[in-house]
């Protein structure tokens, strides 16, 4: 028996065992739980399954939505924030593997908005993800934000959630095989075990239009200055980073030709996004007509919005074997040597080789690299201020150590709306000495 064989095979024991103990589980949680609300628990588990286009098998029990789902089965390795990238628009598309063992214990946060109309605990109004998988599910959860448990919200939105299978033993595959395509099969489809004839590519759509907004709108509109937003999918914690810094901002359809509008803004930011880059052309094309613009703007990019930069620059994107998805990915930065903790979710990534230390492309050169793979995580202009980092300095879940980012953008945008001639935000950065290093790191409590 071969070993994923061997595995699938477990978990669907586990998943037996789980049939046949459920009582069992219920009374316990009952006599001991001190907790806000008890958690579907099952009297009879529903049978899940993942199947792959690479045909393995991972059989589970469900705890969400009893509809299956296609999509791009890809890991991500963050401890905490499943709200935060079930939301997040780049996970559009794509059936999401935790590695994180236990997955649900704090449930799920209320639609709460704040100060500027955004959603204080999403990333935007809905699940993007088409499904999720998780080893352990926690039953029972409690957070004082918590309105729901996990599987309820995966049911009401109608989104498959499967548990009880090895994640380890999936991300193996998907490491070895790179990610691949996938479904999640819920109840009488899995006992079926029919062979799935066609997996379709969510990569081949669009997914930067359908998860744009479709018209332009306003936030924060008495901030003292103006910043463009292009709206690939864009985080709401991103317009929160812009708005809470005292900016107005504008929010643009992905496509909208914004050279039309530029010399009334300040500055022009251009937002992460699922899929392939590739599918927003109209972006890099309008982009490469913002570089030369002979008046530049301030432009910073985040996750797709490097990847339409750089394209936009000259540079060429591919598609990584299994992508970076965590919040513990380490970017270097290539002027001081420092290297931030970062939030990362791209399954894409520039191709900079031309880039290497000292050589630079139509006046761009390198800005972080990732000290793992040493894949690329930012471009940024010489002479111009323009800039753009692959991974998101908005975190949410995540670290927060690179939000300093979006006070160096908003800064150049400042200066701009001054005309200040502020020196390239890189030029200012402080290199990295001896006293840099020793300084004693402040811990706000
Ligand atoms: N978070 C993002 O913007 C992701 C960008 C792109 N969809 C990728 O996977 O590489």
């Amino acid at each position: 028996m071969s070993i994923l064989r061997h595995v699938a095979a477990t978990s669907l024991a586990r998943s037996m065992q789980s049939v046949a103990r459920p009582t069992l589980v219920r009374s316990a949680i009952k006599a001991t739980t001190p907790y806000r609300s008890l958690a579907t628990v099952a009297d009879t588990a529903t049978p899940a399954a993942l199947k792959f286009k690479s045909g393995h098998v991972f059989t589970g029990t469900s705890f969400g939505a009893q509809n299956s789902s296609f999509g791009e089965a890809v890991f991500t390795t963050s401890l905490v924030g499943y709200p935060e990238s079930m939301t997040d628009p780049s996970y559009r598309g794509q059936i999401l593997v935790f590695t994180q063992p236990l997955i649900g214990n704090y449930g799920v946060p209320s639609q709460e908005k704040d100060q500027f109309g955004l959603l204080k605990y999403f990333e935007s109004n809905k699940i993007q993800c088409q499904g999720i998988v998780v080893n352990d599910y926690a039953t029972q959860y409690s957070h004082w934000t918590a309105v729901e448990s996990l599987g309820e919200w995966c049911a009401r939105e109608g989104i498959p959630a499967i548990s009880g299978v090895d994640t380890r033993a999936i991300v193996h595959v998907l490491r070895d095989q790179g990610s691949t395509l996938a479904k999640i099969e819920i109840g009488d489809e899995v006992l079926e075990n029919k062979q799935v004839v066609e997996f379709p590519n969510p990569n081949l759509r669009n997914l930067v239009s359908e998860a744009s907004t479709k018209e332009v709108y306003e936030l924060n509109p008495m901030g003292d200055i103006k910043i463009a937003v292009i709206d690939c999918g864009v985080k709401e914690n991103i317009l929160r980073c812009l708005v809470s810094r005292g900016a107005a901002v504008t929010v643009f359809p992905w496509n909208y030709d914004f050279n039309k509008v530029l010399d009334q803004y300040d500055g022009l930011f251009i937002s992460n996004g699922p899929g392939d880059p590739r599918a927003a052309m109209t972006t890099v094309q309008n982009l490469a007509t913002a570089f030369k613009n002979p008046n530049p703007k301030p432009i910073f990019g985040i996750c797709m919005g490097n990847q339409l930069m750089g394209m936009a620059a000259g540079l060429d994107v591919y598609k990584l074997q299994f992508g970076n998805r965590g919040h513990n990915q380490p970017a270097i930065n290539m002027k001081n040597g420092r290297c931030s903790i970062t939030s990362q979710n791209h399954g894409y990534a520039l191709e900079d080789s031309v880039l290497a230390p000292g050589k630079t492309l139509n006046g761009w050169e390198k800005y972080f690299v990732n000290a793992n793979d040493g894949s690329n995580e930012g471009i940024r202009h010489t002479v111009k201020p323009f800039s753009s980092v692959q991974f998101h300095p908005e975190a949410k879940g995540g670290p927060q150590d690179t939000e300093y980012l979006f006070d160096e953008f908003l800064n150049l945008a400042r200066a701009e709306k001054t005309k200040n001639n502020a020196k390239p935000f890189f030029e200012t950065a402080e290199p990295l000495t001896k006293e840099v290093l020793n300084k004693p790191i402040e811990i706000v409590a």
